[in-house]
């Protein structure tokens, strides 16, 4: 029987491994949300992760709010820094295998072609670093562990993200006003659950660095075309390709992983 507690398990991606955990077979699932573990707070990941036999951790707490972090970069190192060193050590203390989740935005999209895990991080805005850092501590205290690096995460059911907020605004009738200055890959959180279940827990894949996305670049215009086209709203909606599009954070013009 494998045991796996999932942090941060109120996310897009925890709830879509909630989803996907009611159909896997042999396994006893733990979800916690923010409320049930914090886990900047080093003593309760500890005292948790001491009491129960988990063989892995899948971690998807996250501050994930790109341009607020820019705003309030302590509360993203916090989280995506210290939260994520709390996990490594208590991982490491008790045998437990960490499958972290990163993102693109470690790398600075200055580059042509899509990044492949070889490729030297260099992040822009401050939720990448603060997201590296994260990646660094695991990679100095915990050799059982996977790091997943992953794009443009949504999903169609659950929380906030770029397809559910066109999608609403599509039939609210309201203009959308999309840019087209970088370009990644969407990535369905469907597919990044199907991945860590599958091929990471199931798979036995060796511990390390990955990337895994939907593989198909675009641009944030080209993704809102493709939402609407799949929802029947093309013809109804007001597509507006905005190059005056401005965030308070950079962001990297190419983040298309390999
Ligand atoms: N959303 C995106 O476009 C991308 C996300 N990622 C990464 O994918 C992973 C999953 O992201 P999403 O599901 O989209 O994020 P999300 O923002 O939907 O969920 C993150 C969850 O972490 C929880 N959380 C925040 N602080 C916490 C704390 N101190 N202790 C415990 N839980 C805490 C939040 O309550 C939230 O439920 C994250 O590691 C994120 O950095 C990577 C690339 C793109």
């Amino acid at each position: 029987m494998k045991n796996i507690v999932v942090t941060g398990s109120d996310g897009q991606l925890g709830r879509t491994l909630k989803e996907f955990a009611q159909k896997a077979k042999n396994t006893l699932f733990d979800f916690k949300t923010s409320a049930d573990l914090d886990i900047t707070n080093e003593q309760l990941v500890s005292d948790l992760f001491k009491n129960q036999e988990y063989r892995y951790c899948i971690n998807c707490a996250a501050y994930t709010n790109v341009e607020q972090a820019e705003k309030n970069p302590d509360a993203a190192y916090r989280v995506n820094s210290v939260g994520v060193k709390n996990l490594a050590y208590s991982c490491d203390a008790y045998g437990i295998t960490l499958i972290h989740i990163s993102t693109d935005y470690v790398f600075d999209g200055e580059k042509e072609t899509p990044y492949s895990v070889e490729d030297e991080p260099n992040p822009i805005n401050v939720y990448g670093k603060s997201k590296l850092k994260g990646e660094e501590y695991i990679r100095k205290t915990l050799p059982n562990h996977f790091i997943v690096r992953t794009s443009w995460l949504y999903s169609k059911k659950y929380g906030h993200n770029f397809y559910r907020t066109i999608l609403r605004k599509a039939l609210e009738g309201d203009d959308l006003r999309v840019t087209d200055d970088q370009k990644g890959c969407p990535t369905n959180t469907e597919t990044l659950a199907k991945f860590i279940l599958d091929e990471i827990i199931e798979g036995k894949k060796p511990y390390g660095t990955y990337h895994c996305t939907d593989g198909v670049p675009m641009t944030w215009y080209d993704f809102a075309q493709k939402i609407l086209n799949e929802n029947g709203l093309s013809d109804k909606a007001n597509l507006v390709l905005d190059r005056n599009y401005r965030t308070f954070a950079k962001r990297p013009k190419n983040s298309v992983l390999s």
